[in-house]
């Protein structure tokens, strides 16, 4: 393998001596952020857990910083690796501060006692996060969201070189989702700590995630940039969606379309269409929608949920065939709705297409 700074060789995980997951070959560069993605109970947790030594691995070797994981006694593991992990903790008489705090014992004499220093890097670490109001809180007793920032800011103060996070996102509101992110992306890029973490979030790790580890079966099924591995395919097999579609332009995932026959023709283009879809969808009436350029914004949309999607080429003027074969569908259909589509020389037949359903009377403004 290259020169990785943390390396999965041939990586087996498990519980109780069977193997869960087997043969991870993966290798993960200084500051790079990678994001385990993949269905419930497909191993996720389990390949964290194990890369932290919080679970004996079943088989294989990890490597980090050209040492074997093992050989790390726990005090120098803990200065250069941070973990941020579901499982609930439930101390007694801590505040959120002294949570935050636990994260420069690995740098504090046997008292544990803070230096000045090691005090306000863990106000900064509070600060980071938007904590620093939960300072004096019990821990036990604060939000899911809330508890999820302090542990970050614990990961913080620790000064990793490489920050192992379980859902970190899971229970935060979006605000503050793209908080956490921007910090994680701040840590990878300026300082070069190296991010591993599984997000639920499929369209945020297209986002953040240099590279993508799907977990599914008993292996990793693909590892790779979010280039190549978001494609529409690709994410349908990994969560064997048949219910529903994942866009992986825009990263938006889109509810089934509407099912039987279409009597209503939507008239748009130039994103137009996008909000007269979504509330016909939203009342499950099944539509048609055309005529699209096939680099139009609604067509992208209008191709998951429509029924039909009369289409032509970009940038050319829209053919004979076209405009009559959307002339057809259209006099079939009991409701036109016709949004504000600008029209101009390339797609004027539109406007005789807009001209067609006003004489129609079945015309209504979308
Ligand atoms: N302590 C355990 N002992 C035995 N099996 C376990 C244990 N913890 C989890 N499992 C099983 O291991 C499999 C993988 O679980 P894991 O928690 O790693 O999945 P995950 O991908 O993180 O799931 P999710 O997305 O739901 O969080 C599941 O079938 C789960 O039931």
């Amino acid at each position: 393998m290259e020169n990785y700074y943390f390396k999965m060789d041939h990586l087996s995980v498990g519980y109780n001596k069977k193997a869960l997951i087997h043969d991870i070959c993966i290798g993960i560069k200084k500051g790079e952020i990678v994001t385990l993605i993949g269905p419930n109970g497909s191993g996720k947790s389990t390949i964290l857990k194990s890369i932290t030594r919080q679970l004996q691995i079943i088989g294989g070797k990890v490597y980090f910083d050209d040492q074997n994981l093992t050989s790390f006694s726990f005090r120098d593991l803990s200065t250069r690796m941070a973990v941020v992990l579901t499982e609930r903790m439930k101390p007694e008489l801590m505040t959120c501060h002294d949570i935050v705090a636990t994260g420069r014992y690995p740098y504090t004499g046997r008292l544990g006692l803070l230096t000045r220093e090691d005090e306000e890097k863990v106000e900064e670490a509070m600060r980071a996060v938007h904590a620093q109001e939960l300072g004096s809180r019990d821990f036990n007793n604060i939000s899911d969201g809330q508890r999820q920032r302090v542990l970050l800011a614990r990961a913080i103060c620790q000064e990793p070189d490489i920050i192992i996070l379980d859902e970190p996102t899971s229970f935060l509101d979006i605000k503050h989702k793209l908080d956490l992110l921007s910090i994680l992306r701040d840590m990878a890029k300026m300082k070069h700590i190296t991010v591993i973490m599984s997000l639920h979030e499929i369209d945020l790790a297209q986002k953040i995630a240099d590279k993508i580890i799907c977990v599914k079966g008993d292996t990793i099924s693909h590892f790779g940039r979010p280039e190549d591995i978001f494609e529409e395919n690709m994410i349908r097999d990994l969560y064997d969606i048949n219910n529903g579609f994942f866009d992986p332009l825009f990263g938006s995932i889109e509810l089934p379309k509407p099912e039987g026959e279409a009597k209503t023709f939507v008239i748009c283009g130039n994103g137009t269409g996008i909000p007269v879809f979504r509330q016909l969808q939203k009342e499950h009436t099944p539509f048609i929608a055309g005529i699209l350029y096939t680099n139009d914004v609604d067509y992208r949309l209008a191709r998951l949920l429509a029924a039909d999607v009369i289409t032509e080429r970009p940038f050319m003027d829209i053919s004979e065939e076209t405009f009559q074969k959307a002339l057809r569908v259209m006099e079939q259909c009991e409701r036109i709705i016709c949004t504000d589509v600008p029209v101009g020389s390339c797609n004027m037949r539109l406007g005789q297409l807009i001209e067609a359903a006003k004489k129609s009377g079945k015309m209504v403004r979308g």
